[in-house]
């Protein structure tokens, strides 16, 4: 049973590992068959094993992350805080302090949870699936039904989901570059490995987390979720993307943000004291003002806004898989894509079957055919219509001996097959690769001739014709191969050329119009394809894209990455090339400073789509390719993308709103501070008053990620803009202050108001300021021709109201407040009027764009 192997592990002494048990042993142990396990004894390994899963670490307990966020040290300053108001009497301090941790704590805490719900419910909808044995049978499984005693069938594209052995294989190759660092697939073939002591030498066994690139096997399973060898590693490597430009745009703001308060509560701490100011409070006030620099809301504004951008994302069939993604999606400036399946339908049909005098001979169809067929490893479009072409026509006669299966490097499938006593060895592939193979040429007649030059040239013309007229080709080759029963290494040349299959692969409707959309939007184009130049050419001639310029895989060959980088800015179509050379593009795209999309759905698409800055997939794609994508396009219709990158701009230009809102409040606020510090005789606010302040301003902001964007933001990719930002800081702080100080003025030399009105009144004023302006950097044209997203609509004019209150409230004496006058209060709201109007002037430069 499998808790005692489980437990059987090499440093356990009791045996070896599970791969040097052969797999009748391990069969036996399991209690399993061939047949793979009954459905009602899987149910009850299932629940007494638990699910094949490892990611549930990284959710954490709901207790352990209120305990992170206490452990924060913002708001270990304001328990600190709480407690020495507490311990000196001030009773109203320490309540408020209290309630304004506890309220913005729960506040930041529901609303990162339900962000991750979101996200997690995307991230369930696209789970991979295996086919696994049941009761005989094959059946699709969510993997995390998986249990040890599984017998499974794995094929090319697939990626291994648990740890097990072989028990059939065929040709299988398995990428294991993920233990073994080894980027060469290795061959896995029937075990046991006796000897073999590490993984690595484990030829016989499949782990967790690598993936099978060519070929078929069955899988028989020995562990499952976390006590798999490598998934946790798998796990890990997973879970950590390394941060987007965006994030660590922001990161490096929110330093600078702390650099700048700490000396500024130093300063105004200092100035206080030095004025003889009472110690204690002008400490609370300096902690206080600490707090409300500091713009902790942005991280859950962050995780909310994009949440919210994959759940419309979702409902416009786009599976976000990793949300930064977004922002990578709306700083997209080149999106690279393969051809077949993302730009064509992928439905491919046979439409000529030209033998060497290019007439149609369908011995050629049959031998491609007979080839598609035995072909175990990944069954391309390009087999499917073979195969449907010979529907009715049956080669039941032919009997399969061996395999090569097809790679991307070698381009070409070989079947060894035998028909009454006849071996023969069929090839087919990528029409120049087979002709380098040929030394002769079959006629119609079935006579043997030499590929002379002239030959060669008429072959070369006929293929060069059809796939001018966007048609696929593939050449079809044979040879006798008597007394032979497998395909060795030396067997590859002198082939006898038999001619061509054509194919047609008719664009996506969507296509072309989606391509344009995606133009329009600022994203350059570019094809990267394993098919030939004349197909690609033809192809993006049909969906009217502005290309120019064409590399080969062999050009790409030649140069090195340097040269590479070069080239790639004025070359927008890349044919014949390797699943290599795609990652060689997209990383010489992104040492030019693009922000590079990867759209793909082959296992040759995957390593490119893993070194894009935004990985892209679609449902039908290979497990690997959809492993490694951010995001999976669900309908077919490539619009979807052009709706999803404005979507990633819409997240970006709201979180931008409420950054620029934030730094130049916070700016403004500074500013205001050191001054009031230096010349008024008071504090301007109480501690406690400072931190209700904060409180309101980050309430009336959880409105910004629902609210709309400019068709300007949403126009042209967009990144992280630090000059611009400093700009709009420059401009529009000082402007907040000098409306703060003007109201200083006016409340000391004007109406002379006792210490609670004044900060009431400037409470208020602070509070509109604030607030309000949102309404006019939402947008950078004329502020009342948008309208807000009613859900900022009510939190901002909720926020306000608020504020307006509190000094009229039964309890506002407690709190320090005491009402202003009516005048007084007129007279505030004439000066929100005349700043809300000067920031509207101001904002034309202050937004301006510098990108
Ligand atoms: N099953 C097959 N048998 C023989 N040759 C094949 C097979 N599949 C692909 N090829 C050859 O390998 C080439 C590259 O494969 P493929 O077209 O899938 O690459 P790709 O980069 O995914 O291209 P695309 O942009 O069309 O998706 C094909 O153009 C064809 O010549
Ligand atoms: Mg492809």
């Amino acid at each position: 049973m499998s808790r005692t192997l489980a437990a059987s592990s090499p440093s356990s002494g009791t045996g070896g590992a599970f791969w040097q048990y052969g797999p009748e042993a391990l069969l036996t142990r399991l209690d399993s068959a061939r047949e793979g396990l009954a459905e009602a004894e899987a149910g009850a390994r299932l629940s007494r094993d638990g699910p094949n899963e490892i990611g549930e670490t990284a959710r954490r307990h709901i207790l352990v992350d209120l305990l992170h966020r206490l452990a924060n040290p913002l708001v270990a300053i304001l328990l600190v805080a709480a407690a020495i108001a507490g311990f000196t009497g001030d009773l109203a301090s320490f309540l408020i302090i209290l309630v304004v941790v506890i309220l913005s704590t729960l506040l930041d805490m529901v609303q990162e949870h339900r962000a991750q719900a979101t996200a997690a419910a995307l991230k369930r909808s696209i789970a991979l699936h295996a086919t696994v044995l049941r009761d005989g049978d094959p059946i699709e499984l969510p993997v995390s039904a998986i249990v040890a005693g599984d017998v499974l069938q794995l094929r090319a594209g697939d990626l291994v989901p648990a740890d097990g052995i072989v028990l059939e294989a065929n040709g299988a190759q398995v990428n294991e570059a993920l233990l073994t660092g080894e980027p060469y697939p290795v061959e896995k073939r029937v075990g046991p490995d006796p000897d073999a002591s590490t993984p690595a030498e484990a030829s016989g066994a499949f782990f967790h987390g690598t993936s099978v690139i060519a070929g078929t096997a069955t899988m028989l399973v020995v562990e499952t979720g976390a006590r798999t060898r490598f998934g946790a590693i798998a796990q890990s490597l997973a879970a950590a993307p390394a941060p987007t430009a965006f994030e660590r745009g922001i990161h490096k703001l929110g330093m600078l943000i702390a650099r700048l308060t700490i000396f500024l509560v130093l300063f105004v701490l200092l100035a206080h004291l030095a004025l003889g100011r009472p110690p204690l409070q002008s400490f609370l006030f300096a902690m206080a003002l600490a707090v409300g620099l500091t713009p902790e809301l942005l991280p859950m504004i962050m995780t909310v806004s994009l949440a919210r951008g994959a759940q419309r994302m979702a409902s416009a069939k786009v599976v976000v898989k990793r949300l930064s993604a977004i922002h990578d999606l709306g700083e997209m400036d080149v999106l690279c894509t393969d051809k077949t399946g993302t730009l064509t339908e992928a439905r491919i049909t046979l439409v000529g079957r030209p033998g060497i005098d290019g007439e149609d001979d369908d011995r050629v169809a049959e031998l491609a055919a007979i080839n598609a067929r035995f072909e175990t490893g990944l069954k391309s479009p390009l087999d499917e219509a073979l195969i449907t072409h010979m529907t009715g026509r049956p080669f039941d006669d032919w009997t399969k001996l061996d395999e090569r299966p097809f790679d991307f490097e070698r381009r070409r499938v070989s079947v060894l097959a035998e028909r009454e006593g006849e071996r023969i060895e069929i090839v087919k592939g990528a029409p120049e690769t087979m002709l380098a193979l040929c030394s002769r040429a079959q006629d119609r007649s079935g006579d043997l001739v030499a590929i002379d030059e002239a030959l060669r040239s008429r072959l070369i013309a006929l293929h060069d014709e059809r796939a001018a007229q966007g048609l696929r080709l593939l050449g079809v080759a044979w040879k006798p191969a008597p007394e032979q029963d497998r395909i060795g290494d030396a067997d590859e040349d002198g082939l006898i050329f038999a001619g061509y299959c054509v194919f047609v692969d008719p664009p996506k409707p969507s296509a072309a119009e989606a391509v344009a959309r995606l133009e329009a939007a600022g994203i350059r184009i570019k094809v990267i394809s394993g098919d030939a130049g004349a197909v690609v050419e033809h192809l993006v001639a049909s969906l009217a894209l502005p290309v120019e310029g064409l590399l080969t895989g062999e050009e790409i060959g030649k140069l090195d990455d340097a040269a590479l980088a070069a080239r790639v800015d004025t070359v927008d179509l890349f044919a014949r090339v390797t699943p290599d050379q795609k990652v060689r593009v997209v990383r010489a795209l992104r040492a030019r400073g693009h922000t590079v999309g990867f759209m793909g759905d082959g296992i040759n698409d995957a390593p490119a789509i893993h070194a894009a800055d935004v990985g892209l997939s679609v449902d039908g794609a290979t497990d690997v390719a959809r492993e490694a994508a951010d995001m999976i396009l669900l309908a077919p219709d490539l619009g979807v993308l052009a709706d999803g990158v404005v979507e990633g701009r819409r997240t970006y230009a709201n979180i931008m709103k409420y950054i620029r809102m934030g730094t130049s409040s916070n700016f403004g606020n500074m500013l205001t501070m050191a001054l009031a510090s230096l010349v008024l005789p008071f504090l301007p606010l109480t501690a406690v008053q400072v931190l209700l302040n904060n409180l309101i301003y980050d309430l009336s902001q959880i409105g910004i990620p629902f609210d709309s964007a400019d068709a300007s933001d949403l126009a042209q990719p967009r990144g992280w803009d630090m000059p611009g930002l400093v700009r709009f800081t420059a401009i529009m702080g000082p402007l907040s202050s000098l409306f703060d100080i003007a109201t200083f003025v006016l409340l000391l030399k004007v109406f002379h108001v006792d210490v609670a009105t004044f900060r009431s009144a400037w409470f208020i004023e602070s509070m509109a300021t604030q607030i309000l302006v949102i309404f006019i950097i939402r947008t950078t044209g004329p502020a009342w021709t948008g309208r807000a997203h009613s859900a900022l609509v009510v939190t901002a004019f909720g926020g306000l109201l608020a504020a307006l209150a509190l000094p009229f409230l039964p309890f506002a004496a407690f709190l320090g407040f005491a009402p202003p006058s009516a005048t007084v209060i007129a007279v505030i709201a004439l000066l929100v009027v005349v700043y809300l109007l000067l920031s509207e002037v101001m904002k034309r430069s202050a937004l301006r764009r510098t990108t």
